[in-house]
């Protein structure tokens, strides 16, 4: 227990906040500067985008930080589950607008405001394990959030309709299995067989295309690009990954599909930066920061 907890708990809801909203940006600066990705922005280029480049990348992540210390002070402070959904639903839109003034109007992070803010939430809300923090987030995504609009009118909600997948949201519902068990797993297996970082990350980005219903995917190329992309992720895995004798061709053949087709795995992109997220909070001495016992508001 923190004896500070008892003395000033807005004050440790505060800096709890401040903490998970510093590693929710961190990971998303740290996906983007991840080179190469296939199909995605990264320090080389905009890869399939026209519209995104690694700097607008930054800059969105950076403007995103108030968004993810509020959610994440809801999550601190908030014991209604039901009034804290609703709460972060209207954080997260203003999330969205913050976005859309930073970057001029383009769609830098939508994906990664909806994972990281569920993600910052749960990891606000108590101490756990990767899983466990993936699995709150996952309940509060279930919840309804009555002043969500009906429809977004988006890209990803119209790729879900038309192919029938979860996308961003049936991720996020079924408690983020593409981060828990394929990301993580992957991350941490390569870093054991002594792969360097760069590789374990990008391994454990492909491991994600190879298995997502990625909406950016479906939305630029239908099922075709869906299938090519996950084909080809796998085949770089089958080659021992990037790292391995064959990876860098597979590797290679991979982006140059994508980059034919004009696709690109935004959606894994994001639970990329989801899985590091999670992976930073076990390197921080966050969770002896318990959650403030009848904090307020921050
Ligand atoms: C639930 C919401 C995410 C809304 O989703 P919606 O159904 O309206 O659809 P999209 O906003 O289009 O899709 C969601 C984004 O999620 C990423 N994504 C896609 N598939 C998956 C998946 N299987 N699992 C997880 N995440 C996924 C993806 O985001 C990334 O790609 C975007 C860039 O791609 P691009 O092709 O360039 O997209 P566009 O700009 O749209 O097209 P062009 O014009 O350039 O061609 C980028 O955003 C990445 O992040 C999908 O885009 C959620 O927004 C919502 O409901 N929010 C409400 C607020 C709320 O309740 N918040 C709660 C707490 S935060
Ligand atoms: N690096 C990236 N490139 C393009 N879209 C993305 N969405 C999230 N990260 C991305």
């Amino acid at each position: 227990m923190n004896p500070f907890n008892e003395l000033h708990p807005r004050i440790v809801a505060g800096s709890r906040a401040n903490v998970l909203a510093g590693l929710a940006v961190n990971a998303l600066v740290d996906e983007a500067m991840l080179t190469p990705k296939p199909g995605l922005v990264d320090l080389r280029g905009s890869g399939a985008h026209r519209d995104l480049s690694w700097l607008l990348m930054c800059q969105s992540a950076h403007a995103l930080r108030p968004a993810f210390a509020a959610m994440a002070g809801a999550g601190a402070t908030m014991d209604d589950l039901p009034a804290l959904r609703r709460r972060i639903g209207a954080i997260g839109r203003m999330a969205e607008a913050t976005m859309m003034t930073a970057t001029g109007g383009v769609n830098t992070h939508r994906g990664a405001i909806w994972a990281l803010g569920l993600l910052v939430t749960a990891a606000a809300q108590g101490a756990g394990s990767a899983a466990i923090i993936a699995a709150r987030a996952g309940a509060l995504a279930r919840l309804a959030d009555p002043e969500a609009p009906a429809s977004t009118g988006n890209k990803g909600e119209a790729a879900r309709r038309t192919y029938c997948v979860g996308g961003a949201r049936g991720q996020a519902e079924a408690g983020f299995p593409h981060v828990v068990d394929v990301a993580l797993p992957m991350l941490l297996a390569c870093r054991a067989r002594g792969d360097g970082e760069s590789a374990a990350r990008l391994n454990s980005l492909l491991a994600i295309v190879a298995e997502l219903d990625d909406t950016c995917l479906l939305a630029r190329g239908g099922t075709a690009a869906l299938a090519a992309a996950q084909a080809g992720a796998q085949a770089v895995l089958d080659a021992g990954g990037v790292s391995g004798a064959t990876g860098p061709a597979a590797f290679q053949a991979l982006e140059a599909d994508m980059l034919a087709r004009g696709t690109s795995p935004g959606g894994a992109a994001d639970l990329l930066a989801a899985a590091l997220l999670l992976d930073s909070l076990g390197n921080q001495p966050i969770d002896a920061m318990e959650a403030p016992h009848g904090a307020t508001a921050v």
